[in-house]
């Protein structure tokens, strides 16, 4: 089984050339792959497939020759990636299985029809437009904070430190406890401070995250795209970009009246022959 590892701002994937869908992917498969140790080690999978051979890529056929099935390192499915995303075009492209035309490249995701651009080693992508749609908290080690309930494709709950707290102090090790009957399907939390003010820029936010099926991890596109409409929203702006910084690196979010951009580098870093059989799933 041939397979890559990429990463963007460190949020790090095993990608699996699929292109006809006949890969028998697993969750328990998918855990092997991306255990630190036994396997490959990553974030999650990306799998490569022709959108016309996935029953949930299908519909899009027409408007995207790719589908991203990603799945998180527990084995679980996410609706979307906005890492994922940007290394999955940047796999793509690296490999002439895609180019873009009249500049961008759209591919198709569980979330919908995702259009990328390539900007020299950065690689963005457009999403949904993030949509606040309730308050919750999260409760880390006996501190409860409230938080802001955001919609990106996949969900989100963004909860601002109060300003006595540092991110690096935060315990990530565990999942934050969320009320569970506000998230039937489990949420993203990002915790965030804000940051120093970035020149081109309405907002400078720097966040920590823990992932639904993926615990802590180094960097979350979608996440960076609900934390960048909060600080707009709290800045009284409705559109507007945003730097956000995470543990791997930066990420740039344009939010604008009717979808998102989130921008960043994407790179590739191996290629090499996998053998199941040796995997523990
Ligand atoms: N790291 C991703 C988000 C991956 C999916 C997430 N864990 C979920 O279950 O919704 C990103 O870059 O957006």
């Amino acid at each position: 089984m041939e397979f890559t590892k990429g990463h963007g701002t460190g949020n790090d994937f095993v990608i699996l050339p699929d292109p006809d869908g006949t890969l028998d992917l697993t969750p328990g498969l998918v855990a092997a792959l991306c255990d630190r140790r036994r396997g490959l080690g990553g974030d999650g999978v990306l799998r490569v497939v022709r959108a016309a051979k996935h029953p949930e890529g299908v519909a899009l056929a027409g408007e995207a020759e790719w589908f991203m099935d990603y799945w998180n390192s527990d084995g679980s499915f996410a609706e979307m990636c906005g890492n994922g995303a940007r290394v999955f075009v940047r796999y793509l492209l690296d490999r002439s299985l895609a180019a873009p035309s009249g500049g961008t490249l759209p591919i198709a995701t569980r979330a919908g029809l995702v259009r990328a651009r390539v900007e020299g080693a950065d690689v963005a992508v457009e999403m949904r437009r993030p949509r606040l749609y309730d308050t919750a908290t999260a409760t880390l080690g006996g501190l409860t904070l409230p938080g802001t309930a955001v919609d990106v494709g996949n969900p989100h709950l963004v909860c601002p430190l109060p300003a006595a707290l540092e991110l690096t102090g935060l315990d990530l090790t565990r999942a934050p406890e969320v009320d569970a009957s506000a998230f039937p399907s489990g949420v993203n939390v990002e915790f965030t401070t804000p940051g120093e003010p970035v020149t081109g820029t309405d907002g400078h936010v720097l966040m920590r995250v823990y992932e639904r099926g993926s615990a802590e991890t180094l960097s979350c596109g979608t996440g960076a795209c609900a934390v960048a409409a909060v600080a707009l929203r709290d800045a009284g702006l409705d559109t507007g970009t945003v730097s956000v910084d995470v543990p791997g690196g930066r990420l740039t979010v344009t939010v604008t009246a009717d979808s998102c951009w989130l921008s960043g580098p994407a790179v590739l870093v191996a290629t090499g022959t996998l053998t199941p059989t040796a995997l523990s799933h």
